[in-house]
């Protein structure tokens, strides 16, 4: 059918039809179709809305996705017709039936992601059956191979290339924020790409963009790295495994992690930038992503063997993660705790062993550090304000104000305490309870929203005392917050009554 273009300023890879014209065409919302400009011979696709008034039958309405491969200006005709389901609708659905899919199967569903070919709706049908029905080591390496092949790469000529990743469910899990700067300043590189928040408040991307901004071509980040070491980036931007972002964007409103796109998720970013020694962090614990040691182990050796077939020597910690790291959730909070540490603090104590321990295990493995020495190697380069000098450099070559000092970056400016309800120990703080509350604070999106847990779990308190405090920059947000908190339950004291269930007849 031709219809004369009418262009639309709407971030979605979609075409608006009149519905007599979706009608005629045979065509339903969320269907696809693919536009051909004869005069050029350019096509796209896309997805179909409908209206019965946005626009007059015999127009369409081309979203500027759409328009960038088009690049048809207002009025032009065009050649409109339903496209064919691809195929990588049918290797899904072999997954939602427990089937396995094969590399070029994966290959095909990673373009299609890439390509804006597959909706938001099927995206999240993919990740869903690969989450409810697992994927394999070998449709792992798939995944991973396929994930960097579809985006750039860094090539660095100075070897080893050092990098670091947390699986993550852990909240408050900043470490990046030290790991990183250590090993640079220990004369490594490591060009660390993050993604942001996918079950938590505050992912490192979320983290970092505090300090500078995240967001650089693949080439920029290879070049700042060489210049100082180190750079700390959203892969999201960089365009090093673009096909994992859009994964992450439908995970995050789940708040599920899919097993194998976690591991192709986070090792593809590895391999993409040439990493030749890779860290792996994985917390254990209730409430986070993997329940038991049993299980912490199992995944470190589906790391270790997906390293061993990409040509990565990995090896993995398994970390405490029934409790959060540190003290702080969500960006403006976290940040100042952890550069507290590199300014000299000494606490808190869970940040600094977790990321020494860390930091040690990839200096022992480039060699800076002996066996066993690792650790201390890195206390001593933390000890001595390299780290912070490091960082310093990090932020600067990543456009951010390099001064910045730990008291300069506040939480929100509305706040309130939760409070012990009686005299006792604190027994319980509900990891993804604390979560929930960090984002209807606002967190990661505003970055002075989170909590600051004043007493974790294990500390006396008498009643009254504050255990947390929930910060918001919106005060709308934080009466959200305290409204589900009431609710929650996030924290149990001591002896406190759990739940009282009255007598219906007598209430
Ligand atoms: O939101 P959840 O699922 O907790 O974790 C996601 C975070 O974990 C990883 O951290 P890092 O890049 O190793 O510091 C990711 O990049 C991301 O920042
Ligand atoms: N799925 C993921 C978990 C943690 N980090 C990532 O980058 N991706």
């Amino acid at each position: 059918m031709k219809l004369t273009v009418k262009l639309l300023d709407i971030e979605n890879r979609g075409v608006l039809l009149h519905s007599t014209d979706a009608r005629s065409m045979r065509v339903r919302d969320g269907d696809r179709v693919q536009i051909v400009d004869e005069a050029t011979g350019k096509t796209a696709q896309a997805h179909v809305d409908t209206t019965g008034s946005l626009i007059e039958p015999g127009v369409i309405g081309i979203y500027r996705p759409v328009n960038t491969t088009l690049a048809v200006d207002e009025g032009t005709p065009v050649e409109v017709r339903g496209a064919e389901r691809p195929a990588s609708l049918e290797h899904i659905k072999k997954k939602m039936d427990g089937g396995r899919f094969t590399k070029d199967e994966t290959m095909d569903i990673v373009r299609d992601i890439v390509d804006d070919v597959l909706s938001p709706g099927e995206i999240t049908a993919y990740v869903t059956a690969s989450y409810i029905n697992g994927l394999d080591m070998d449709e792992v390496e798939y995944l991973t191979r396929a994930t960097v092949e579809t985006g750039e790469h860094l090539r660095f000529t100075r070897h080893p290339i050092v990098d670091k990743h947390s699986i993550g469910g852990v909240p408050g899990n900043k470490i990046t924020l030290l790991i990183a700067p250590i090993i640079a300043a220990s004369g490594l590189l490591i060009p660390k790409t993050s993604s942001r928040a996918i079950t938590g408040a505050g992912g490192t991307a979320d983290l970092m963009e505090v300090l500078a901004p995240v967001s650089f071509p693949a080439l920029e980040v290879q070049q700042m790295t060489e210049k100082v070491g180190g750079a700390i980036v959203w892969g999201g931007a960089t365009n090093i495994a673009p096909a994992d972002d859009k994964i992450i964007t439908y995970e995050y409103p789940l708040r599920i992690d899919a097993r194998g796109q976690m591991i192709a998720s986070v090792m593809a970013k590895k391999f993409a930038v040439g990493a030749d020694l890779v860290v792996i962090d994985i917390p254990v614990g209730r409430n986070t992503k993997i329940a038991t040691t049993q299980e912490g182990r199992k995944l470190a050796r589906e790391f270790i063997e997906l390293g061993d077939r990409l040509g990565m020597r990995v090896e993995c910690a398994l970390s405490y993660g029934e409790s959060l790291v540190g003290h702080t959730i969500g960006p403006n909070l976290e940040v100042r705790e952890a550069l507290a540490v590199l300014e000299g603090a000494t606490e808190p104590n869970s940040l600094i062993q977790k990321s020494l321990s860390l930091a040690g295990i990839a200096l022992e493995m480039a060699g800076k550090a002996g066996p066993g020495q690792g650790a201390q190697a890195a206390a001593e380069i933390l000890r001595s304000g390299k780290a912070l000098e490091k960082m310093r450099q990090i932020i600067e070559i990543q456009g951010g104000d390099p001064t910045v000092k730990a008291e300069d970056i506040v939480p929100g400016e509305y706040c309130f305490d939760v409070r012990a309800p009686q005299d006792g120990y604190v027994i319980e703080l509900n990891n993804s309870a604390l979560v929930t509350l960090a984002r209807l604070a606002g967190s990661p999106y505003d970055h002075g929203a989170g909590l600051l847990v004043h007493a974790k779990k294990g500390t006396r308190v008498r009643k009254g005392d504050p255990i947390f405090t929930i910060y918001a920059d919106r005060e709308w947000r934080l009466e959200r917050a305290i409204e589900v908190g009431r609710t929650l339950m996030p924290v149990l004291v001591e002896g406190m009554v759990l739940e009282r269930i009255p007598h219906e007849r007598w209430v």
